[in-house]
């Protein structure tokens, strides 16, 4: 919201955040399905009598703000995903209430995943993964609706099938070419759907969950190739392009994609002494891992519409 008040323009917004929920969901068949959400709030809202003239009657209290994540957690009887989630959320915000123009709900899932005993799927057992899911989505009071999702700390690493080659060669350069290293990184991905509006936005609760899934999938693929014969990367920023535009080549529902993969080193170990000038020779085999400094590397892809 930007107000002016004696030549001066104020912003602002307020709402809660880091608010913690944990929703089960028991079936007839006894089993469980089980998220934990970190949910941040943030409302546009005409208040601006709250900043300047010390009157509150239009504030929705940051502790009734918190208090709707729960209930709206309780109502929600059937499975669904985050981002489902968050729009019921944005949805409630910019509807109840009339001073509210537009609700931005942003929500961290813990990756707790089903486990697994001898194989089989434990009706009511979770353990914590790594990667995390996050969304934001940003709803306006006319119905036009944002809904970005992201993966966070993808860690990925293989062992062959890496180069590096051909890059400027001048007096600062000591980096040696190589077409064999080890190729490491941490993807953080985040994209675009391009529903536009409420009223467009997937019903089914698990859309973007299922989404979610199959992104990580095309990108997890598209880095390692096949598991027989892999595929040679010639840079980190030729396989980052790959992955992007394998997933808006699958899937036509997302507008754009943002990955960041920085190149987290492993280091050939090469140790001589004055007597042995190969203590240890480095052969492809033993490396010194490091993640300080790390190489940044980072794009985006975009669809780019005919304006007709
Ligand atoms: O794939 C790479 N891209 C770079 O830009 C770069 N720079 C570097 O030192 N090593 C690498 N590797």
């Amino acid at each position: 919201m930007a107000d002016v008040i004696d030549g001066l323009k104020l912003e602002q917004r307020h709402g809660k955040s880091r608010v913690r929920v944990g929703r089960v969901w028991r079936h007839k068949d006894d089993s469980h399905f089980f998220v934990e959400w970190i949910v941040d709030i943030s409302l546009l809202s005409d208040c601006l009598a709250s900043y300047v003239r010390d009157d509150n009657s239009d504030i929705v209290a940051t502790d009734t703000i918190k208090n709707i994540v729960y209930v709206k957690a309780k109502e929600c009887q059937e499975q669904l995903s985050a981002e489902a989630f968050a729009i019921v959320l944005a949805k409630h915000f910019t509807s109840y209430y009339h001073q509210v123009s537009t609700a931005m709900v942003k929500i961290v899932e813990k990756p707790w995943t089903r486990t697994y005993i001898d194989g089989l799927p434990h009706r009511h057992g979770f353990k914590l993964g790594s990667e995390k899911h996050v969304t934001e989505v940003v709803l306006m009071k006319s119905g036009a609706l944002k809904v970005t999702s992201s993966v966070e700390g993808l860690a990925v690493l293989k062992t062959t099938k890496s180069g590096f080659e051909g890059f400027v060669r001048d007096k600062y350069t000591t980096l040696p070419e190589t077409r064999e290293r080890i190729l490491a990184t941490a993807v953080t991905a985040s994209w675009r759907y391009h529903c536009g509006s409420l009223s467009s936005a997937p019903s089914e609760p698990l859309y973007f969950s299922k989404r979610y899934e199959g992104v990580i999938k095309v990108l997890v693929e598209t880095f390692f190739g096949s598991p027989t014969e892999g595929v040679y990367s010639p840079s980190v920023q030729s396989t980052l392009y790959k992955m992007a535009d394998a997933v808006l080549s699958r899937f036509q529902d997302i507008e754009s994609i943002q990955l960041k993969m920085p190149n987290l080193h492993f280091l050939p170990v090469n140790l001589p002494n004055k007597d042995n000038p190969a203590i240890v020779k480095f052969a492809d085999d033993v490396y010194l891992p490091t993640d300080e400094p790390h190489g940044s590397i980072e794009a985006s892809l975009s669809r780019i519409h005919a304006r007709i």
